[in-house]
């Protein structure tokens, strides 16, 4: 994960990097986040929070360390594209601006590309969110999952920029 992120900071513009906001997470965590945040409002939508499941078949993808929270940063500041991280409206799905021309567009895909070609897939509902290895990644690429949920480590992993 970390050679993949620090390989797409490498490919972008001067003077953009990546911050990542989130990586792997502790399932106490996960359930907590599950808890604080609650469903959607919208019956129909996906959960704004993986389910915190301890069935090693579908694990939450954060727990598997091939989930990524993240975004652009310029000039060493993280950017934020079209919403904050975490603000769960529907202009956070990723796709929300493709039909609205204009730099924060231009910068959601400038994300969405550079990590698509490190191989990593997004959450259609979350523009910061990548994944690899996962189920999800599995699912869209067609491709074996190569994670698991990882219940050896026992920190988290320090938020840090790749400028
Ligand atoms: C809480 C949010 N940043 C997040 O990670 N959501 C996804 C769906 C998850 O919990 O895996």
């Amino acid at each position: 994960m970390l050679v993949r992120l620090q390989e797409a900071a490498a490919t972008l513009p001067p003077r953009f990097g990546l911050a990542v906001f989130d990586g792997w997470r502790p399932l106490t965590l996960q359930r907590e986040l599950f808890e604080a945040i609650g469903p959607p409002l919208d019956p129909n939508a996906e959960d704004l929070v993986a389910p915190p499941s301890d069935d090693p078949t579908e694990p939450p993808p954060h727990l598997t360390g091939g989930a990524v929270d993240l975004t652009l940063t310029w000039q060493g500041m993280p950017l934020a594209l079209g919403t904050a991280f975490d603000e769960f409206t529907s202009l956070a799905m990723t796709a929300a601006l493709e039909n609205l021309a204009g730099p924060v567009r231009t910068l959601r895909r400038l994300l969405y590309h550079t990590l698509r070609r490190q191989g990593f897939v997004v959450l259609a509902e979350e523009w910061w969110h990548f994944e690899f290895g996962t189920r999800l990644w599995s699912v869209l690429t067609d491709q074996p999952a190569r994670v698991r949920a990882d219940r050896t480590m026992t920190a988290l992993i320090p938020m840090r920029s790749f400028c």
